[in-house]
């Protein structure tokens, strides 16, 4: 499928040493970092690159020591909720409004960013281009990066042969965590550091290494879908169509309806700013200044995890396991309320409700729903969630702890994804984790070119905080609890 505009574009050739030779280039240490890593698009993020650095050495020179806030107690035990502790330049979560792309909301972006012919949902490319450059780009700006990611998408060898090594059974997560950890041997940044690659370059690599991980982590994706839940044979690539479409064919579907849908899954589930789980694992092993395939691996290890992004497995399953008690009945608030307190219950949380920072209803879920009054009014799944939508907040809301009783943006998408086919819960995760690609690695660019230092917060022992507390507090402590 075409974006709304035509145009041809060769590949764009190196314009750092604009009339070197190619051999000279190729034995070139800097220009091998620049080589292939759209010059269009390099040029637009250094430039926000030097105003932000420069914005951020006259804060440094000036503030250097101004408060963002105290830490409490609570706070450190507590998960370091709230605690200002990080920089993320691609978005910002609000806890009221909830997540803005480059201070664009969801809603906003759904009607600006490119589309296809046609077509109605964001193109998830051009959300690409956006987070590392903070414009929305035009057509041909989209066009641009869909054709560069079409020509990077490849993926080698021996990667096949890792995932193949396991069994079919493996988890697709594990499966997922292992193919991208393996194409590591890809990685033009890990080359070039052991050449001796100045550290103002890092963030260049950084940025092309990312470009062919995004660009070919659905090939990898689908194959894991293929081997575990089909005949194992594999689609290839179809680089006249959209990232979006072209990963949803590879998977063995061709319903235009379904595209749409994958195009706004990927969309929404980019990036959540630089807190959660999967964004700040890549940012804490990338300061480590560990390649985009290696940080990218542990992020997604991170968004296994049934507490982040494995959610919308458990979501499916736990509305499944609804829908046959219900047996063929309507939703009733009774048997909802009856399923979510035996959840309760037996202390397990109530998948795709509640949120760490967000305190309203995540507007990706919204974003979701609409997309189901559109497209799939009548399925009886639908009008489970959407039941579970009116009744759920108000059990939570009466256990009196939970700080966030609506629903995020894993209670919405299992259900979509089902419609039209890909019933396979222990896959969805796989796609969460193939659109978190464009969310965490453009964050991973953008700490490269501000030049952040590797993380290492201070942690405390249980005794010094009872020794550090209770002397200032003027207690005696709690030192005879144990005795
Ligand atoms: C893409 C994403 O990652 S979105 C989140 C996806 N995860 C889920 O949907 C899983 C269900 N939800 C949860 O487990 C939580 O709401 C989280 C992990 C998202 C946030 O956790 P927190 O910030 O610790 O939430 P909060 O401060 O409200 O927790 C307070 C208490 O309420 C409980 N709680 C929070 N949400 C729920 C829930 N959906 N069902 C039952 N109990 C819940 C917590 O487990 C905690 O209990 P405890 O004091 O006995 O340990
Ligand atoms: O922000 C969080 O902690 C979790 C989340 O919704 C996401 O990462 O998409």
């Amino acid at each position: 499928m075409k974006i709304r505009t035509s145009l041809s574009l060769s590949r764009l050739a190196c314009t750092h040493l604009g009339s070197a030779t190619a051999a000279s280039r190729a034995s070139c240490t800097s220009c091998r970092s620049f080589s292939s890593a759209m010059p269009a698009l390099t040029e637009k993020i250094e430039e926000l690159g030097k105003r932000k650095i420069d914005i951020l050495q006259y804060l440094r020179k000036n503030h250097r020591m101004a408060s963002l806030g105290e830490v409490r107690l609570d706070q450190a035990i507590g998960g370091m909720r709230g605690i200002k502790g990080m920089i993320c330049e691609t978005s910002e979560l609000d806890p009221e409004f909830g997540i803005t792309y480059r201070d664009h909301k969801i809603e906003d972006l759904r009607g600006r960013l490119p589309t296809v012919q046609g077509g109605k949902e964001p193109l998830p490319e051009a959300l690409l281009w956006l987070l590392l450059t903070g414009e929305i780009p035009s057509p041909e700006e989209t066009m641009m990066i869909q054709q560069e990611l079409a020509s990077r998408a490849k993926v080698p060898k021996h990667v096949e042969a890792a995932i193949d090594a396991l069994p079919a059974s493996t988890h697709p997560m594990t499966q997922l965590v292992v193919g991208v950890t393996a194409m590591q041997t890809e990685s033009k940044f890990a080359t070039l550091y052991r050449d001796g690659l100045h550290k103002t370059q890092y963030w260049k690599p950084i940025l092309n290494d990312s470009l062919d991980l995004i660009a070919s982590i659905p090939i990898i994706a689908a194959r894991i879908y293929r081997r575990t839940f089909k005949d194992g044979k594999t689609i290839p690539p179809d680089p006249s169509l959209d990232w979006s479409a072209s990963f949803t064919k590879m998977l063995g579907y061709e319903d235009p309806n379904f595209y749409e849908l994958m195009r706004l899954y990927l969309f929404l589930h980019a990036d959540h700013e630089g807190g959660n789980v999967s964004a700040h694992t890549t940012h804490l092993v990338g300061s480590a200044l560990s390649d985009p395939y290696l940080s990218m691996g542990a992020g997604l290890a991170g968004l296994a995890g049934p507490l982040h992004g494995l959610a919308n497995q458990e979501c499916l399953r736990w509305i499944l396991d609804l829908k046959d008690r219900l047996k063929g009945q309507p939703p009733s608030d009774e048997l909802i309320a009856k399923l979510a307190q035996e959840t309760l219950d037996s202390g397990r949380v109530i998948p795709g409700f509640g949120h760490a920072v967000l305190r309203v209803t995540d507007p990706r879920y919204m974003a979701q729903r609409a997309f189901a009054l559109e497209h799939l009014k009548d399925s009886e799944l639908f009008r489970i969630v959407d039941a579970c939508y009116k009744t759920i907040p108000v059990i939570l809301q009466k256990t009196g702890k939970v700080k966030n009783p609506w629903p995020n943006v894993d209670a919405h998408s299992g259900i979509l994804l089902h419609h039209y086919g890909l019933t396979e819960a222990d896959y969805f995760t796989v796609l969460f984790g193939v659109s978190r690609t464009i969310g965490c690695l453009s964050q991973l660019v953008w700490s490269r070119l501000l030049g952040f230092p590797i993380e290492r917060p201070k942690s405390v022992t249980i005794h010094w905080l009872d020794k550090s507390l209770t002397d200032t507090q003027g207690d005696s402590g709690s030192l005879g609890l144990n005795s």
